[in-house]
């Protein structure tokens, strides 16, 4: 089977007046998956999004969307770009933004329910947008975005002003979309969301695009809450391993292998562990390489 490149930039320029916001940027993504797209406000995320989805254009360089121009508009069947809640109008229901995307795709209306039911907007679904909340809306652009079933799908800050269980809902929303074979382009500014879905990340800085795994810069912590701190502080440092002290929790930084060890040397010494997390983190730490604090 021929494999269809989802995403290839081409050295692209996009510039206002001599500002070069995009600067010469060349990018291939041939899988599906997640890739976080990151940097400071005002880096040019946005502008990218925009210019490969061809809602602004570029000076130069080519963009090619599954394996065609993005200047197709025939290619936006198969992709969707969610957008920030600017572009919904007030004075229309959920409803009704939904019925005009399924009727521009010319899906079927039983479509819209099965959405609507795997989103959670039931109870608000024909109240006008105005009366939405930011999460409210957020749900509504969501639905919006995978209504066509996207092969590719661009989400310009999805993980923003989201409450807990709606960042839960769209975290398995995103993982739920790789599984069915999507290609998934976000940007965000929350390091730790992003921590949680993806290790792929894609830094913006000067106009060029810088490609990361993080898995190289991957670390992992272990909290733990015991019947005794100040005795399993001792212990561990003892031991030589590193810790840190909080006020009810004292987190070690360590690799899996080391975690059988640590746990011995508190619980042969009588202490007790009363709760123990696991915490990964990455994005943070190279987001303060590239970008300073
Ligand atoms: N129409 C425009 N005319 C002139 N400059 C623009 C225009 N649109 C964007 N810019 C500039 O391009 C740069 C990139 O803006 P963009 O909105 O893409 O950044 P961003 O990374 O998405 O920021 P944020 O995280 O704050 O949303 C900024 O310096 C901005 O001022």
């Amino acid at each position: 089977m021929i494999k269809i490149t989802r995403l290839m930039l081409r050295d692209v320029l996009k510039k206002y007046k001599s500002h070069k916001v995009i600067d010469h940027v060349s990018l291939k993504i041939e899988d599906s998956g997640i890739w976080a797209l990151v940097g400071p406000n005002g880096v040019g995320k946005t502008t990218l999004l925009n210019c490969i989805c061809n809602i602004i254009p570029i000076n130069s360089g080519k963009i090619e969307l599954l394996g065609e121009s993005n200047k197709n508009f025939k290619v936006f069947e198969k992709i969707s770009y969610l957008q920030d809640n600017t572009i919904l109008f007030n004075y229309l229901t959920g409803y009704d933004h939904l019925k005009y995307v399924c009727d521009s795709h010319r899906l079927p209306k039983r479509r819209i329910q099965e959405v609507v039911e795997y989103v959670g907007m039931e109870n608000y679904l024909h109240k006008k947008v105005g009366t939405y909340s930011l999460g409210m809306k957020q749900h509504l652009l969501v639905a919006i975005s995978i209504v066509n079933r996207p092969k590719l799908l661009f989400m310009d800050e999805p993980l923003n002003g989201l409450d807990p269980s709606s960042s839960i809902l769209m975290r398995k929303i995103l993982f739920d979309l790789v599984e069915q074979g999507t290609t998934v382009i976000l940007s965000s500014h929350n390091l730790a969301e992003i921590d949680r879905v993806t290790n792929q990340i894609i830094f913006i800085k000067d106009g060029k695009l810088i490609e990361i795994d993080r898995n190289e810069y991957t670390e992992t912590r272990y909290v733990f809450k015991l019947s005794n701190q100040v005795l399993a502080n001792k212990l561990l440092l003892d031991s030589g391993y590193t810790i840190q002290q909080e006020k009810d929790a004292i987190i070690v930084t360590i690799g899996e292998e080391d975690l059988n060890d640590c746990i011995q040397i508190i619980q042969n010494n009588g202490v007790t562990i009363l709760d123990l997390q696991k915490e990964v983190t990455g994005s943070e730490k190279l987001y303060t390489k590239f970008f300073g604090k």
